[in-house]
């Protein structure tokens, strides 16, 4: 999951303590290294007192199911105000400012976020050479886009040379002409005027407002959210500082007398960059693998928090977020979103959590006892004491009060390894390196598309360590895409569906409930069907017949969940439509070659109550 992407946080505070903050942020570079250290402390402390203040304050739109309240460890959240049914939309808020990631900068409109078909109509600015438009948001002469264009031309330069992530500094520079955008900024700079008309999103205004359900958040908005710039590696930050100087010196400075200056410090954008490096969302899920081909800022989708076990999920549409529950949600329970790929250790996630996101998880599932969470598994190795039916693992993990043991319990009878001590055959240390470095030397051949070879090493790597990982562990988890796409790349539609189903099997009692990720997996299952039929006959058909049933249920439920009842506006639902005609017609095809209606008929029904759900 994208980099999961994903984010956080906050809303729309009171006139006072934004105006303040406002203030705060027009402060220049120069002006600050000049302040002495008391002056810099006292504002320091200044500068926490409003920020209390001003999370104090929030204004939520009153449709909203949910109130914001605080939560111990986890700051802000949203709570349900009343009972939530699963598929309800939470909120839904237009991005405050986006940029297409750079490998999909062709893929979507860079003003309205849409989709732009592949052979369809777009067209790309001749003087920026990056930015692209659909059929309706170009409007030649491209004029006033040329004016923050020329800063587009440098970016990719400086990010190479600073070695800082150039889609973060486009968003950076997107967010401070958001900023720029504002009254204030407007009474300095009138030419700006020109230039907003053309600005990647729609809300130039400086109010928050709600146009059919949908929030258009304002750059006050933002100034909400959580930094954790104490938190970021100095080395990130440096690049990140490197990059805001030199971006300052031609959008801010100035750039050739074409651009007027925005009113930015280069310590402005910093804070800007450290803001989206914690809230900033995935958009666009291209298709039902749920690619994020951009990344965005949504103030208000941003208050909800993280959970390993969230009870809501993202989908964007256009350059619009949605959040729907996936689950019934009670009253008073808090919404949480995921922001990282789930199927993964609890040490896994929190250090992932930890590097990317700079928290220390405190949600459900992280906190529960290992030894009765369902997370034991996916870390563990089976104990071979006869008749246990445990899983060793780390002492450290299992008992919060022996951090530093170095060893190996087992979670039922409580035997205990201490590799410094014992020699023991297949210990679960060496299991677990040695599977390892069996899985990335497969996953590595698989990624060269040397299918053939990948299939047997990850064959006999799921032959050698099953039985010595928990069926569910990462490790055996992780081979087991790879393993289903090197079948079907080399057309064994039986074995692929094989291994798509033990797929769903361990992502459902993992993960039980619905999500984008299993959906995209009964997505796979069901296309392996038709692809089974082309090569069954009518007595396959008749087993394969109750494997559809189970499938078209769920995927009919998963895709409900996940992209709600939306008329099949969202990108990804008009390609599942296109695909599920597709197949529907490869699938007559197969009728008249081998015969097997009964399946064939099964393959067709499950797209079809799949498509009529949208
Ligand atoms: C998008 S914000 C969510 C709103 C935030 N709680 C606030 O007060 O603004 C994300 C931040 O919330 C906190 N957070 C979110 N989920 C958390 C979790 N599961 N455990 C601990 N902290 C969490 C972290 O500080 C994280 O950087």
């Amino acid at each position: 999951m994208e980099d999961s992407r994903p984010v956080e946080v906050a809303t729309p505070a009171s006139g006072d303590a934004t105006g303040a903050l406002l203030q705060n942020l027009e402060i220049s570079g120069q002006e600050k290294q000049q302040q002495q250290p008391d002056e810099a402390e006292a504002k320091n402390r200044r500068s926490k007192n409003k920020s209390k203040k001003k999370k104090k304050n929030f204004v939520l739109e009153p449709s909203f199911p949910w109130k914001v309240a605080t939560v111990k460890n986890r700051g802000r959240c949203a709570v349900a105000t009343r009972a939530i049914k699963a598929g309800e939309v939470v909120v839904a808020e237009q991005a405050i400012a986006f940029v297409p990631r750079g490998q999909y900068r062709k893929a979507i409109c860079h003003v309205c976020g849409v989709n732009v078909a592949e052979n369809g109509p777009k067209f790309e600015c001749s003087a920026c050479n990056y930015t692209i438009f659909c059929e309706e948001c170009y409007k030649p002469p491209q004029g006033s886009h040329e004016n923050y264009c020329a800063v587009y031309r440098e970016i990719a330069s400086i990010a190479r040379d600073e070695n800082c992530d150039a889609d973060l500094l486009r968003l950076v520079f997107n967010l401070a002409l958001k900023k720029a955008g504002t009254a204030q900024a407007r009474s300095s700079f009138l030419q700006l005027e020109l230039l907003i008309e053309t600005l990647p999103f729609q809300n130039s205004k400086d109010e928050t407002c709600t146009v059919d359900g949908v929030i258009l958040s304002c750059f006050k908005d933002a100034l909400g959210l959580e930094t954790h710039r104490s938190k970021a590696p100095s080395s990130w930050l440096e690049a990140v500082r490197n990059g805001c100087t030199r971006l300052h010196k031609i959008a801010c400075v100035g750039n050739g007398g074409k651009l007027a200056p925005i009113s930015c410090s280069i310590e402005e954008l910093e804070m800007l960059a450290t803001l989206i490096n914690t809230n900033s969302h995935g958009m666009g899920a291209q298709n039902l693998q749920n690619t994020h081909v951009a990344l965005g800022l949504f103030p208000y989708v941003s208050i909800l928090n993280h959970s390993c076990r969230p009870n809501c999920c993202f989908a964007s549409e256009g350059s619009v977020m949605y959040v729907r529950a996936v689950q019934d949600i009670p009253k008073g329970a808090e919404l949480c979103l995921s922001y990282i790929n789930l199927y993964e250790s609890r040490r896994v996630r929190k250090t992932l959590l930890v590097a990317t996101k700079h928290f220390d998880c405190t949600c459900d599932r992280c906190v529960e006892p290992l030894n009765t969470s369902i997370d034991r598994f996916l870390e563990g190795c089976v104990c071979h004491v006869r008749g246990c039916g445990g899983v060793f693992l780390r002492t450290a993990a299992l008992h919060e009060d022996q951090a530093s043991s170095t060893t190996w319990e087992c979670d039922l009878c409580s035997r205990v390894l201490d590799p410094e001590s014992m020699r023991f055959k297949d210990p679960p240390w060496e299991v677990i390196a040695k599977a390892e470095e069996r899985l990335v030397a497969a996953v590595r051949i698989y990624s060269e598309r040397r299918f053939k070879e990948a299939r047997k090493l990850l064959e006999s790597y799921l032959s050698e360590f099953t039985g010595k990982l928990h069926p569910l562990h990462v490790f055996l988890f992780d081979a087991l895409t790879p393993l289903m796409n090197c079948c079907r790349a080399m057309g064994d539609a039986e074995e692929g569906l094989r291994v798509c189903r033990l797929i769903l099997q361990c992502m459902e009692k993992v993960l039980p409930g619905p999500s984008l990720e299993l959906a995209n997996f009964y997505f796979c299952l069901g296309e392996m069907y038709l692809e089974k039929a082309q090569a069954s006959s009518p007595v396959i058909a008749k087993r394969s017949n109750k494997q559809a049933s189970y499938l078209k249920l769920n995927h009919f439920k998963m895709q409900r969940a996940s992209f709600g009842l939306i008329g099949g506006k969202l990108p990804e639902v008009q390609d599942f439509k296109l695909r599920a005609d597709m197949l529907r017609i490869r699938s007559m095809q197969v009728e008249n070659i081998v015969g097997g209606k009964a399946l064939v008929f099964e393959c067709q029904l499950s797209f079809e109550i799949a498509c009529t759900a949208f």
